[in-house]
């Protein structure tokens, strides 16, 4: 069914606005529905620029730019590709965090999500339907609200982050916005101010957990397979409880993917490799410490263990390399409240004569001497000045993460960490920091935010229609971002710019494909052109 007048116009994914030309007008019932001239997309671009230019904060720069996109789809994301840069911070992390704490009280539009309630199952078949129409879905972000970057539970408000998650897939890597089904699993929520809260929009209810809550992620899984058989399913912010849980029971037989644990495993390797050609020392050497051991941290941790087993050690040996440092200190393997993830890289208290006092980061920093400190921890400040000092006095290009999203957050900020350690601090941030001037030389901080990552790996995966996402095509797309930055370059970032994401997404995509293809989970037979073939150009 073609669509015609107002609903032509409403339809974001067909909407030209003052781009229809006069004979379209006249085909399609709009005549006299838009001023007279016709505009180029350029033109529009250029007048939507200006009016982004006129919002204060970038809450209301995001507000706007969320009307354009609920508009029009082409104008959107030519606009985005214009200034990628600029833009992520406003359209992603971290002013999403504040969209998605307000998302009740904001709400004005559902952006083509789809609901799924787990108190309404019997709508789901139904729901992805209405939600697909007639477009071919090809990928699916989907999240149940309960972990949100580090902000922690907010239900059915995470909707955004799955929204915003494939805004960034198709700014980055061009695919196409209609192939995409941003998803929200409604089963609850722990938040007190949101079930307190009569405007919240989600099941006011407590999460329901344990068997019940996997059968609906099940019923969820079998549908959308059912329904989207060319699918990539990409899990975002779902909790520690259920988060590797869930990756490790489909991993095996769909083609899916966990952002928070695999996007942010690659991201952080891909800065460790960055950090290390500049430090010129090997990846062997380091001894490695996770603070707070979650989804995230302990998802990069077996990503760094699976690159230094590669490298030659053993797999004990390897073990012997990382440090897990959580709520209850140092990690040791009879501490209470382990998790599956954690317990292989815990160690024996009698490896050290003060074990039971090495129950906080400053002195499990000082026992064991870090030379990589990773923070996914949410807590803001943590990496305070006596610690890194420690830390500096132990290893000369000490190698510090804070990735603790949003901005709040974060465990130390960047212009700190170099004062710390006289400008030696290998540094990567989960937020964007602009360059900084310290004695006299400028300083670029990489991003290791997993929004560098995932659009190429998913475009690669999907471009070859892979069976499966492998350990050896995750392991490509870590490889795949060096040689950008100059690491002899005095003040070098570990990570390629996010002005360059669209060029190296595109290297990421079309390493990933060519490994999907070499280990035989996929038909096709030319990397290239199969991901040229799928990437989409904003254009009328
Ligand atoms: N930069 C990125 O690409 C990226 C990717 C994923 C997650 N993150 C960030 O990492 C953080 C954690 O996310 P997650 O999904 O792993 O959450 P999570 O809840 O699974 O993990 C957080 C961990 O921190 C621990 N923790 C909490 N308080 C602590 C304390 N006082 N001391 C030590 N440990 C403590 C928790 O026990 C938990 O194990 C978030 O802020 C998130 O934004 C960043
Ligand atoms: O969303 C981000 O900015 C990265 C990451 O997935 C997170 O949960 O913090
Ligand atoms: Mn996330």
């Amino acid at each position: 069914m073609t669509k015609t007048g107002l609903e032509l116009l409403h339809d974001p994914f067909l909407n030209k606005g003052t781009a229809f030309t006069a004979a379209e007008r006249q085909a399609n019932k709009i005549e006299g529905l838009l001023p007279p001239f016709v505009q180029t997309l350029d033109q529009q671009v250029e007048q939507a620029y200006e009016q982004y230019k006129m919002r204060e904060t970038f809450l209301a720069k995001r507000l706007f730019l969320m009307d354009i996109f609920n508009e029009n789809r082409v104008l959107f994301y030519k606009l985005f590709s214009e200034h990628v840069y600029e833009f992520m911070p406003v359209v992603y992390d971290p002013t999403i965090a504040d969209t998605i704490e307000n998302y009740s009280r904001l709400f004005l539009d559902p952006q083509n999500a789809t609901y799924l309630s787990i108190d309404a199952q019997d709508d789901m078949a139904a729901a992805l339907k209405n939600a697909a129409g007639d477009r071919d879905i090809r990928l699916i972000v989907v999240t149940d609200g309960e972990g949100i970057l580090g902000i922690g539970d907010w239900g059915v408000q995470g909707v955004d982050i799955s929204v915003g998650k494939l805004m960034v897939y198709t700014a980055a890597a061009g695919i196409d916005p209609s192939m995409v089904l941003p998803v929200v699993l409604d089963s609850g929520t722990n938040n007190q101010k949101l079930l307190d809260d009569e405007l919240y929009l989600g099941n006011h209810h407590q999460r329901v957990t344990g068997q019940p809550y996997y059968n609906f992620v099940d019923k969820f899984v079998a549908l959308a397979e059912k329904l989207f058989p060319d699918m990539y399913l990409h899990f975002e912010d779902f909790g520690r409880d259920n988060a590797a849980n869930i990756l490790n029971k489909y991993r095996e037989h769909i083609l899916t993917f966990n952002d928070d644990i695999q996007g942010t495993g690659i991201i952080t390797l891909a800065g460790i490799l960055g950090a290390l050609n500049i430090s010129h020392e090997k990846l062997t050497d380091q001894v490695y410490m996770s603070f707070g051991a979650g989804t995230a941290g302990a998802g990069i941790v077996k990503r760094i263990y699976d690159a230094m087993v590669e490298e030659g050690l053993s797999e004990e040996e390897a073990k012997q390399h990382f440090y897990l440092v959580d709520k209850q200190g140092l990690l040791f393997d009879d501490t209470e409240g382990l998790t599956p993830e954690q317990k292989p890289f815990t160690h024996s208290r009698s490896e050290f004569a003060n074990a039971d006092e090495l129950t906080n980061l400053a002195a499990a920093v000082k026992a064991v001497h870090p030379t990589i400190l990773v923070g996914t921890s949410t807590q803001p400040g943590s990496f305070t000045e006596e610690i890194v000092k420690e830390m500096a006095a132990h290893t000369p290009r000490p190698i510090i993460f804070p990735l603790s999203n949003p901005t709040k957050l974060a465990e130390a900020k960047a212009e700190d960490l170099l004062a710390w350690t006289n400008g030696k601090a290998l540094i990567a941030t989960g937020i964007p920091v602009d360059p900084i001037e310290y004695n006299g030389v400028t300083y670029e901080i990489g991003q290791a935010n997993n929004a560098l990552v995932y659009p190429g790996l998913g475009l690669g995966a999907l471009a070859v229609s892979a069976k499966l996402l492998s350990d050896g095509m995750i392991n490509k797309a870590a490889h795949s971002l060096g040689g950008i930055v100059d690491p002899t370059k005095a003040g070098a970032a570990v990570l390629p710019p996010v002005s360059k994401l669209n060029q190296f997404s595109m290297t990421v995509a079309l390493g990933v494909a060519e490994q999907a293809i070499a280990e035989k989970l996929s038909d096709a037979t030319d990397a290239q052109a199969a991901v040229e073939a799928l990437k989409w150009t904003p254009k009328y």
